[in-house]
């Protein structure tokens, strides 16, 4: 169904389209140039998801015209919620998420799990206090979008069920590493036509499942998705990585905690097998999970402080915790902010110049856009290494950083494994988001010391945080005009 050009209500905007949007499945495709909006014609892309028109590019960053002083309170963590959906929908009897993201890629997960045949309810008419059932898991067609969480963590359910399930995504999605869990599933018994998106699995009742050796050096969620439903296989799991080091170890950890949680017996390679991990088979208990709130979204929040020499603070910080997004602490303060953390409460201060760092983020790899926005703000070089898999994440991250802190006059290369960011006064001008909702927040954070950041579809920051812009503006309060 084509939507022609013509006036259209966008986000609670009138936009008067002068290109032609195409309709396909589910989503409205890309087909505008310019569009105008209230009064001023811009040259960018309507994005859509689940079928309605939801942003409009450009998004003028606004500019912090004085230090910020906030508290932000974030919403859930999409990597716990995604896991606790998983676990609820294979448990052997009805789970609560409370506090649950939704966002895109939460969104993708249960939709994806209701067509498999799960209950998900939301209990009392709140959309993050979710109530899950498990039902018999039947065929179903799966949209992944541009979730890696949906599109690992899932196909092993889908083993599951009985009947076939078929995959896909966004285009962009096509390209991001997805053979290797594919492939490790078939040597679990699974019968999988395709070694990337679009794909199928066809699911017989039951798995396998036994010993099977992966290189995990791409993703961490290779492993995490077979952990993850592993119990339900008959044989359990037993995963022997063997490549170079699996990045993003955290998010095993959360994986192997939450499994533990729901009273599945789990052996880490801490436990004494190096790069092995081995779940036993047996029922997943039902649990009511509590979600964190999302520490990696809260990063380009507390960035605010640090590159205008603010304090901002982000209420109910775990103290204790295996997100990634816990190590902003120690890397703010490297580069010379004053952290500190009392009753919960996370409380960051930038200091008047921000200093360079050298840092592997191999391990928190979802930090990068991020440090890399603080780096180019700082004043002396950073090194950030041990990221060669973020390749492969929503866009190439360390091209697409590079190219976009470069188009703002930074000096920006690409190593090997990372990036080297030297310090330049930065300039005006558009940058490019490539779909990825850190690109869209890292863009964000430049935008409040650089005037006249225009950023290219901020709407897609909807794959883990929507209504982004508006928290942002509200964290900047009175003093963030638009530049
Ligand atoms: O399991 C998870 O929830 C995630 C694992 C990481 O993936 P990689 O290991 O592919 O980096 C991380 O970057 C991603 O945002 C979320
Ligand atoms: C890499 C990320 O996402 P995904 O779960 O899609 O891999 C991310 O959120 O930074």
């Amino acid at each position: 169904m084509p939507a022609h050009h013509g006036q259209h209500r966008v986000g609670g905007r009138d936009v008067v389209v002068l290109g032609r949007l195409a309709r396909t499945g589910a989503r409205l495709v890309d087909r505008v140039q310019f569009h105008r909006q209230q009064g001023r014609v811009h040259r960018g892309r309507i994005s859509a998801a689940h079928g309605t028109i939801v942003r409009v590019s450009l998004w003028r960053a606004p500019l912090a015209e004085s230090p910020v002083h906030a508290t932000v309170t974030l919403p859930g963590s999409k990597s716990i919620t995604n896991r606790a959906l998983i676990l609820a929908a294979i448990a052997a009897g009805p789970s609560t998420v409370t506090g649950a993201l939704r966002s895109r890629d939460t969104d993708l997960m249960i939709d994806a799990l209701r067509a498999l045949g799960v209950g998900i309810d939301e209990v009392d008419g709140s959309p993050t206090t979710l109530r899950v059932t498990p039902g018999p898991l039947g065929a179903a067609t799966v949209d992944c979008g541009l979730a890696g969480t949906v599109m690992r963590f899932l196909p092993p359910v889908a083993a599951l069920a009985d009947g076939l399930v078929s995959f896909d995504g966004d285009e962009q999605a096509r390209t991001r590493p997805l053979g290797t869990i594919l492939e490790a599933l078939r040597g679990l018994g699974v019968s999988i036509d395709g070694d990337g998106l679009p794909f199928a699995v066809t699911g017989h009742g039951a798995v396998a499942g036994g010993e099977v050796t992966i290189d995990a050096s791409g993703s961490s969620q290779f492993v995490s998705g077979l952990l993850l439903s592993a119990a339900r296989f008959e044989r359990g799991v037993t995963v022997h990585h063997d490549g170079t080091s699996v990045p993003s170890m955290p998010h095993i950890d959360m994986t192997v905690e939450m499994l533990r949680a729901a009273g599945v017996r789990v052996q880490t390679p801490a436990d004494g097998e190096a790069n092995t991990w081995r779940v036993w088979a047996g029922p997943v208990t039902a649990v009511d999970w509590v979600v964190e709130p999302d520490l990696s979204n809260a990063t380009p929040f507390l960035s605010a402080a640090a590159v205008t020499a603010g304090t901002v603070s982000v209420p109910l910080w775990p103290s204790s915790t295996t997100q990634p997004g816990d190590a902003i602490r120690g890397i703010l303060t490297e580069m010379g902010c004053t952290v500190s953390l009392h009753d919960s409460l996370l409380t960051v201060t930038g200091p008047t110049t921000l200093r360079g760092i050298d840092v592997d983020l191999h391990d928190v790899g979802e930090l990068t856009p991020t440090v890399a926005a603080l780096a180019a703000l700082a004043d002396s070089p950073s090194t950030l290494r041990g990221i060669a898999h973020l390749r492969g994440h929503e866009t190439d991250r360390l091209a697409a950083l590079s190219a976009e802190i470069n188009g703002l006059g930074g000096a920006v290369t690409e190593t090997e494994d990372g990036l080297r960011i030297e310090p330049r006064r930065l300039h005006a001008g558009t940058w490019r988001s490539y779909a990825d909702h850190r690109m869209a927040t890292a863009g964000a954070i430049l935008g409040l010391v650089v005037p006249g950041v225009d950023i290219d579809d901020v709407g897609t920051t909807a794959k883990t945080l929507p209504g982004f812009e508006k928290l942002w503006e509200t964290m900047l309060g009175p003093i963030g005009a638009p530049s």
